[in-house]
């Protein structure tokens, strides 16, 4: 790769530019949309031959650094507000405004402390993880190519610099693949077409041509032609512009502030869902105690401090703090050990949801260092001259489009025809590849032939034959041909020419028409040495792969076949094309390879297995892969991959490696399997109790507990179930992907929750029975129960943890610890000088013996209805 990639770097900045006197950089931004190319670049104090070093560096200082829109931080302030947006939070604000206004201070104070404890908590854990990400992702720097001089006089020069040094009045190269680093005006382009997703919403690129003087501009910021903006990437083509603005002055930064972009995930979905049939309960519940206080017992407004403090008894407030603690540790375990980086740390919790695994196939099946291996004629004979028209083709259309480097497949072409690419014929005009054409073309001076020009096209075989003038016989032969080569797992290339008379104006995508096919051009491509067991594990963790690619269908199922997947049916994108989204979802479920996929297809292929209700995964490194990227719940790629798709992937993989994809789910599995599982457990805990104190409070004359009491107990369940985002997962766990499903998890929730009512209930009658309906029993009550609750509590923590296969892991874990914190502060704090102080009285020993048994039956109630879950299917 590297001597042609020099070449074309000396071949750019050795282009003859006028010298062209700096000018003062103005005070207010001119407009890009209106002034000439020249009044612009003159306006910026600039020059098509870039700035020199000296001035870049005086701009950088006076208009600081180019974040990326993702890379902006995102304030201190500006998070502890969002997270006080939180519907939980905002419940229980509402519940201490409440309490407050009927001057339960006690309450009000223990809610605001909550609140305030698990706001904190969660800010500095979301700070800390996104700081941590910040310098994973500072890892991966992000580049602009620039012409800069080293002084004055010094020739241009085309270096690439990080994204974070573009300045006002830079002049930036532009190549497939390269985000657009800042907001800029085209000086020259070809072929160019950006993805402008990320600015609006659309998701078919648009196409961008340089315009010197422009005239009224079409409606919408980010529509004039002749302007690029930061936030889009280059689909395809090249280009040339000069830099109008950066960082917080470019129009993305002005329509978008940081974090407003975060997408709605597979994690989002689930934890909303529960979230709000949680907070239906929440709300209820205060107005439900105190009609039944009012009904049963003739109680009043006194009530309210009670029936609030049992909705606080309902939330998992420490649920933001165990997700972000369990994916930051996670994340941060991936990166040190296996070095993959995930960008965006929701992201873990849905790879862990992911059964649908799509890929790419060059470069994850094989190594994508394709060989050459034959150049043929239509005949099928082999005929070097066909090796030589598509060397001219990959040679002319690098140099002339100003690609950056050349692609696998034409470096591999240039490889094999050695000196013979530079010598070829003198080249007039390209059109470099546009993966959803699958075609380039060069035009070169025909040799011998003076006022005649040749076209030389090449790409996938069913496009070059659709430009041959061919007969319908002719050219099912040509595929046939085409089929026998790619049924040996070869790539191949087609090649067809046209001469056509010399012509001043520009050759366009119409010209391709009337050629005359000269042959194809075969290529070997080893298959990547982990791809084979790689499969076999992921298809043992119940990850359904996907096979999306550009290449022959022939091609791919044979490599498929090569690595022991059955790629059955192959369906090709034109077939896709027949089917409606929902036709498509179906099929796309029971098929592993797509053949033929240009961008869109990929993207509406993972769609519509999304729609379908799989959590996607897509692994690709080409710009063709990045519409895909986006409509993934999680998008990966390898640290190689384009600028673009590196900058949009969720998570990314030190090599394009499906073994790395595969220990990366499985940490996925481990973070969502330890939240899942807190959630779950805190939720029937926290809901058996609301039942029960529900059903006492209507039973008794006196409420089952104070408010206080309550609130302090719901702290230590609280403080305990933080060890879930520390503990080590069963291996059942990571054998199948982890999804809350709202309604499971509810049928859950509620089943095990009945369970644990069902305990307290046996407790007050062991407690009816030990105390004597007097004040101080009143308070020996409240005392026996609390007891019982955290003891309760400690023993779902234990039984319920990893379900049967928890002996495969560690019998002494986090959770374990603190379950028997808990266990101990339940049987001390009541006995302690808190105790009183919490209005909690003695018991006799005879509670303590009869306890211990409504414990073991518990206990064995809960083993039972954990293996029928498990019978059932569910998960622990
Ligand atoms: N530089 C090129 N010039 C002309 N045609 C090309 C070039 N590169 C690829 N092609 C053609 O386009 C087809 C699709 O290639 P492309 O690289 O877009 O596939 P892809 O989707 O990236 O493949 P994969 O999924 O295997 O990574 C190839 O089969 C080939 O025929």
């Amino acid at each position: 790769m590297e001597p042609v990639a020099e070449r074309a770097a000396v071949c750019r900045a050795a282009a003859p530019v006028p010298p062209q006197p700096p000018a003062p950089e103005p005070a207010t931004p001119p407009d890009a949309t209106r002034l000439t190319s020249l009044q612009l670049l003159r306006a910026h104090g600039s020059g098509p031959r870039g700035l020199t070093e000296d001035e870049a560096a005086r701009r950088l200082a006076r208009h600081g650094e180019n974040a990326l829109p993702a890379r902006r931080r995102i304030t201190r302030r500006r998070r502890l507000l969002h997270s006080l947006r939180d519907p939980f939070t905002t419940v229980l604000l509402c519940l201490g405004l409440l309490s407050a206004v009927v001057a339960a201070w006690g309450t009000a104070t223990v809610i605001c402390s909550l609140v305030l404890v698990s706001c904190v908590l969660r800010v500095t854990g979301e700070h800390r993880a996104d700081r941590s990400v910040g310098l994973l992702r500072a890892l991966l720097p992000t580049t602009a190519t620039v012409v800069r001089r080293a002084d004055e006089e010094g020739p241009p020069q085309a270096r690439e610099i990080p994204v974070g040094e573009v300045v006002p009045g830079d002049v930036v190269r532009l190549g497939p693949g390269d985000l657009v680093p800042a907001d800029v005006r085209l000086l020259r382009a070809t072929g160019l077409s950006v993805h402008q997703q990320a600015l609006t919403g659309e998701s078919a690129p648009v196409a961008k041509e340089a315009v010197q003087e422009p005239g009224a501009p079409p409606p919408g910021p980010f529509a004039p032609p002749h302007l690029c903006f930061q936030g889009s990437s280059v689909a395809y083509g090249s280009a040339t512009a000069l830099v109008t603005a950066t960082g917080a002055a470019t129009r993305f930064a002005a329509a978008h502030r940081a974090g407003d972009g975060r997408r709605f995930t597979a994690f989002d979905r689930s934890v909303h869902g529960i979230s709000w049939t949680l907070i239906r309960f929440m709300l209820l519940t205060p107005p439900l105690v105190l009609v039944a206080g009012a009904a049963l017992h003739g109680r009043g407004l006194e009530t309210l401090p009670f029936a609030v403090a049992v909705a606080v008894g309902l939330t998992p407030e420490m649920l933001p703090v165990v997700v972000t603690t369990a994916l930051a540790r996670g994340a941060s375990r991936l990166a040190r050990e296996h070095r993959v980086i995930v960008t965006r740390l929701p992201a873990l919790h849905d790879l862990g949801a992911v059964d649908v695994l799509c890929l790419d196939k060059t470069g994850t099946l094989t190594q994508d260092r394709p060989v050459v291996t034959r150049a043929l004629d239509a005949e099928g004979q082999d005929d070097p001259e066909v090796l030589r028209w598509a060397a001219a083709n990959a040679w002319w259309t690098l140099h002339l489009a100003d690609l950056p480097v050349p692609d696998a497949l034409d470096e591999a072409v240039l490889e094999a025809a050695g000196e013979e690419a530079a010598d070829g014929p003198e080249g007039v005009a390209a059109l470099p590849f546009d993966p959803v054409r699958r075609l380039s073309t060069a035009v070169v001076r025909t040799p011998g032939r003076l006022g005649r020009h040749t076209l030389v096209v090449k790409g996938a075989v069913e496009q070059v034959l659709d430009r041959c003038a061919l007969d319908p016989d002719e050219r099912e032969r040509l595929l046939g041909l085409a089929a026998t080569e790619a049924a040996a797992g070869s790539r191949l290339l087609a090649v067809a020419v046209a001469e056509r008379d010399s012509r001043p104006g520009e050759w366009t995508h119409a010209d391709e028409r009337g050629l005359t096919f000269r042959g194809l051009v075969t290529f070997g491509d080893a298959l990547a040495p982990t791809a084979a067991d790689a499969l076999g594990e992921l298809a043992g963790r119940g990850v359904g792969v996907k096979i999306l690619t550009g290449d022959h269908p022939g091609t791919a199922a044979q490599v498929c076949r090569d690595l022991g997947l059955d790629p059955g049916q192959v369906l090709t994108a034109d077939e896709t094309d027949r089917l409606t989204d929902a036709e498509l979802g179906a099929v796309a479920r029971r098929t592993t390879v797509f053949a033929r996929c240009g961008p869109g297809h990929k993207a509406r292929i993972v769609t519509a297995l999304r729609a379908g209700g799989h959590t996607v995964g897509f692994l690709g490194d080409g710009v063709n892969d990045l519409p895909a990227l986006h409509a993934a719940d999680v998008g990966l790629c390898p640290r190689g991959a384009v600028d673009a798709v590196r900058e949009s992937a969720d998570v990314v993989l030190a090599e394009k490696d499906l073994a790395a994809v595969d220990r990366a789910i499985t940490a996925g599995r481990h973070s969502g399997g330890n939240i899942g599982t807190y959630l779950r457990i805190t939720l029937s805990s926290n809901l058996g109790n609301v039942f029960a104190m529900l059903a006492t409070a209507l039973l008794l004359p006196f409420l089952p507990m104070l408010p206080a009491q309550v609130l302090v107990q719901n702290l230590c369940f609280d403080a305990a179930q933080l060890a879930f985002a520390y503990e080590r997962p069963s291996r059942a766990v990571l054998r199948r992907p982890i999804r809350l499903r709202p309604r499971g998890f509810l049928r859950f929730i509620t089943g095990f929750g009945l369970i644990n009512a069902a305990a307290d209930v046996a407790t007050f009658g062991v407690l009816a029975l030990t105390t004597h309906g007097t004040l101080a029993s009143q308070e020996a009550f409240h005392a026996g129960w609390f007891t019982e609750n955290l003891l309760t509590q400690a023993l779902v923590m234990v039984i319920l943890r990893g379900g049967r296969h928890a002996a495969e892991g560690r019998s002494t874990g986090p959770v374990h610890r603190a379950a028997l914190g808990l266990a101990v502060i339940g049987v001390l704090l009541p006995l302690s000088p808190l105790g009183p102080l919490l209005a909690m009285g003695t018991l006799p020993p005879l509670y303590y013996a009869l306890l211990a048994t409504v414990l073991a039956l518990y206990a064995v109630v809960l083993v039972l209805a954990r293996r029928r879950h498990e019978r059932a299917g569910g998960a622990v």
